[in-house]
Formats: structure tokens, sequence, C-alpha cells
């Protein structure tokens, strides 16, 4: 799987890293190569149109770091959305439900379904020490459950007895009664296969889910028939609730475009590959495994990571500087904003503050969660330079286009447009104070301690704040958006300034000298 994508990729991308500057019209002609690998590969149109778009918007827009090479950052670039096109890492089967845990195979006749119920049944007997029973529901082909039966000698794992006669739905409520009453841990249901996908056995499967209420809904898929794969995927999805994808074939010489597209397509992931005919030949899918053997580049793309937490270090010192001459723009804002991003949005950095637990679980009940910072810079991404070098010409008619192209609205600009004034208020304030007063505690080494990249800085002491410095930081939380919400205590210093600012970072505005 994937040989050509990785042959047609690897010469496109490394065409690229071998040159000095890279200009965008180098990046358009190496993302229309990119793009018909893509097509060639049997990927979704659709999804190799967003890919290389995003692309695109990263490439030409990043900031190309310092001891990389242009190309090697667009590597990297590649490498990152194509493990966002394949899913999240570490999606598997899910128990985490009442025994008899139902799960429900579904699929087209041939795509290795039974084959699949007898290889997850074993991988969950022998791995994580389950009784399982399998049953089939296949009252068509008269085989079919003789299969199944013979599968669960070969295994050693329980079978439904057969019993003439009886429909699908009766089959499966029998199932999960065998499977409660013989202390099962597990019921896995193959369901009957079709050569197509028709009206009486979406009617079928639907009973059948009713009837047993499953907790996994498996669609297996032969990765081999590509994009019709995918687009059977979409139809069971539409009719069944679909929990997630198993691939079959895998070890086939497909192109690979059902694996690559089913995520984006269908939005479920791929749970599990089936790699071979042997019972022990299923495998978990790890998106950045695939994403490393189709670019075969995992030395560019840890040389580029490498360099971006250098340059962390570098923006940190930069920002810094900027700070004590009083500088600091929309540009910096959205810096902040990212870095914060970086380590793991608000929960990540209160989780590491000790007493910030409670807090943590206080603000994700009032509902502030990290998607403000994602609205924040989609508000910032939608202004042009000038205007984020320049805030103060934003006015109304900027502003509705700057909200329409966000997708947010007036008011959230000017929340926005208010954060960032206090804290280049404050930076004002600050500029020619040596040390910062208590930005000097804040910018306290921290991001060694903690192994951050870019220098986290230090978080203040909130016990050693006087009354007056708590009110200034907990205004800051508020100015954010983030303060007196519904049911937010008003907690004292929620963290640094200004959550963008939340022990973001170099950034941190710090406030006004104690007097
Ligand atoms: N190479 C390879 N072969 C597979 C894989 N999964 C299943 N097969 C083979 O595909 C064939 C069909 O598999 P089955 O499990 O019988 O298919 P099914 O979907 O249950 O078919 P019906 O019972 O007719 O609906 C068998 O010969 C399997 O050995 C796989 O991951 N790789």
């Amino acid at each position: 799987m994937f040989e050509s994508l990785q042959d047609r990729l690897g010469s496109i991308l490394s065409n690229l890293t071998g040159r000095g500057a890279l200009s965008e019209k180098d990046v358009s002609a190496a993302l229309r190569e990119v793009r018909r690998a893509l097509i060639e590969a049997d990927v979704a149109l659709e999804v190799v149109r967003g890919f290389t778009e995003r692309v695109r918007e990263k490439a030409v827009g990043a900031e190309v770091l310092r001891s990389v090479k242009p190309g090697q950052m667009v590597v990297k670039i590649v490498h990152d959305e194509l493990v966002e096109m394949l899913g999240s890492e570490g999606e598997t089967i899910d128990l985490n439900a009442p025994a008899p845990v139902v799960i429900m195979m579904a699929g087209l006749q041939g795509s290795g379904k039974t084959t699949t119920t007898g290889k997850i049944a074993k991988r969950l007997t022998e791995k994580q020490g389950k009784k399982v029973l399998m049953a089939s529901l296949d009252t068509r082909r008269p085989a079919a459950q003789e299969q199944l039966r013979q599968l669960g000698e070969q295994t050693g794992i329980a079978t439904l007895p057969i019993v003439e006669g009886q429909s699908p739905v009766e089959i499966a409520e029998r199932a999960v009664q065998a499977g409660r009453l013989g202390g099962h841990d597990v019921v896995i249901l193959d369901t009957a296969g079709r050569t197509h996908i028709d009206e009486p056995l979406m009617v079928e499967m639907a009973d059948i889910a009713r009837a047993s209420n499953p907790h996994e809904t498996l669609l297996v898929a032969d990765s081999l028939t590509g994009q019709d794969a995918v687009n059977l995927a979409k139809s069971f999805n539409e009719r069944i609730p679909v929990t997630g994808i198993v691939l079959t074939r895998m070890d086939g010489d497909g192109r690979g475009g059902a694996a690559l597209s089913m995520r984006a397509v269908t939005g479920k992931p791929i749970k599990l590959i089936g790699t071979g005919e042997k019972m022990d030949a299923l495998e978990e899918f790890h998106p950045k495994r695939i994403a490393d053997r189709i670019l075969g580049m995992g030395d560019i793309v840890s040389l580029v990571e490498k360099a971006a937490e250098n340059i962390d270090a570098e923006k940190a010192a930069a920002m810094a500087k900027k700070m004590q001459e009083g500088k600091f723009d929309l540009n910096d804002l959205a810096d902040q904003i990212r870095q914060m991003q970086k380590m793991g949005g608000m929960g990540g950095i209160m989780g590491m503050m000790p007493g910030m637990g409670k807090m943590k679980d206080q603000m994700a009940a009032a509902g502030l969660d990290d998607s403000i910072f994602k609205r924040q810079l989609a508000i910032i991404s939608s202004m042009t330079p000038h205007e984020r070098a320049h805030p103060e010409i934003l006015k109304h008619s900027r502003k509705k286009r700057i909200a329409a192209g966000s997708g947010t609205n007036a008011a959230e600009i000017n929340k926005l447009l208010k954060m960032h004034r206090q804290m280049a208020d404050m930076m004002k304030a600050m500029k020619g104070k040596k040390g910062g007063g208590l930005m000097g505690k804040m910018m306290g080494g921290l991001a060694g301690k903690m192994g951050m990249p870019g220098g986290m800085g230090g978080m203040p002491d909130l016990s050693k704040m006087s009354p007056k410095e708590l009110e200034a930081l907990r205004k800051q939380a508020e100015a954010a958006g983030l303060g007196g919400g519904a049911g937010m205590p008003k907690l004292p210093g929620l963290g640094g300034p200004s959550l963008p600012g939340l022990g973001g970072g170099p950034g941190l505005p710090g406030l006004p000298k104690k007097k």
C-alpha cells in the first residue's frame, strides 16, 4: 500500500528541499504535483483539494526557521497535514460499557467481515483477557454461519450455537442474552453482507442495531476498492451509527486512497487495519506512522521540529525585547496565543500549576475552553498585515469584514482589541523600568524546569502578590473574556495577565510595578 504515492511525494518534495530560497511559485508548482499524486493514489477529490489548500496557506505564510531550508519546512507542513487528515492517534475499540459490550460488524460481502470478527475476538481474548462470544447473523448464505463456527473452533473462541430458521434480529437478541448469561465481556455480531448496498440491507442493519444496542459499530471496508470503500462508508454512516472503520487488505498493493480519505470524508476514525489473511494480521492504525511511511522523510521532519523548538526560545527573547521597548502589536498577541495553545491550552497549563486543577474544572463548567483561542486567532488572521500592526485603524467597516472572515462578531473583536490595548498599555508603562517589577518575577525560568520549548514565563507566585496586583490580574483575565462568566468565581489572578498570556511565554505583559 502507498508505494507509488511514496515514490511520487518523495521525489516532488526532495526537489524542493534541495533548493535554497523557495518562492511562492515553487511551492505552487510542487503542490500541483502533490495534488496530482494524491489523485492518482485515489484520494477523494474533495479531500485532496482541502489538503493542498491548507498546505499552501501554511507554507506561504510560514516563517522559515533559520537553519532549515524552506523546502524542508514544506515537507514538515505536508507531513503534519497528512497526520491531520488521517485522524487522531490511539483510536481503538472502546469497551467502556456494561458487559456484555456489543460490537456490531457491518460491511459488504467479501470485505473481510467474518475474518475481522475472528481477528478482533482473538485480539480481545489474548491481549485484553476478555471473554468473547461471536455470532453470525448471516441467514442468507447458508455457509456463513458455519464459516464463523469453524473460525471459532480454530481460534478457541465461543460462537453462538446455530439455530435454523431464526431472523437476524432474533439471533442478535439471543446472542446478547447468551452473552449475559454466559458471563461474556464482549459479544461480536457478524452481520450479513451483500454485494452492494440496498434498502433491505440498511433496514436490516438498523433493526439489528436497535435490538442489540451495539456500543461499537464497526464498518469493515476493503481498502483495495479505494473510493468505493469511502463512498460505502459514507452511505452506511448515514443510516447506522458507525463508530469506527476497519480497513482490510492493507497488505495489498492498493494505492491507499481509501485509507487517506476515509477519516476526512466520513468523520469516523479508522480503528484497525487488516494486514493479511492470518488471524493475527490485525493492527492498530497510527496516523503518524503512516504519514512517516508515505513521506519517508522522518529525518527532515524531526530536524524542523528541533529548529522550531529553538526558534521558540529566540522568539521569547525577541518578544521580551519588544516589550521592553513598549511595542506589542496584534502579531505579537497572536504569537502569544499560539504559544499558549502549544503548551496544551488552558488545561495543559493549569494542570502544571499546583492548586489550579479545581479552577480548570470550574472554567470547564462555565463553558470557557480553548475554543476562545481559536476564535481569537481567526480574528487576527482575518486582518491585513497593516491592520495587525496598527489595530487603531480598525473601525466599523473593517471590523465587519473581519467578523465575516473569521466567523465571529463585532463584540468578540472589540473584546480582543480591548485586551490587546490593555496589554500594550501595560508594556508602555513598563518601558524603561528595569526588570519590570512583577514581570521580572513572571519571566522567571519555569521554562527550563518544565522542559517547555520557548520559555514559558514563570507563573507569578500568587501567594506573594499584593491585593492590588491580584486585582489587576483578575481584571486582565476578565478583559480576556475569561473572568466573571457564569459560575466563574472571582478568583484572583487567573494565571498570567490576560489569558493568552497565561503563563504564556515571554509575552507576559507583566503588571505595573508595585509602589
Ligand atoms: N490479504 C488479506 N486478506 C484478507 C484480509 N481480511 C480478509 N481477507 C480475506 O478475504 C476473504 C474474504 O473474507 P471474509 O471474512 O470471508 O469476508 P466477509 O466480509 O465475511 O464475506 P461474507 O461472509 O461473504 O459477507 C478471505 O479469503 C480472507 O482471508 C486482509 O486484511 N488481508
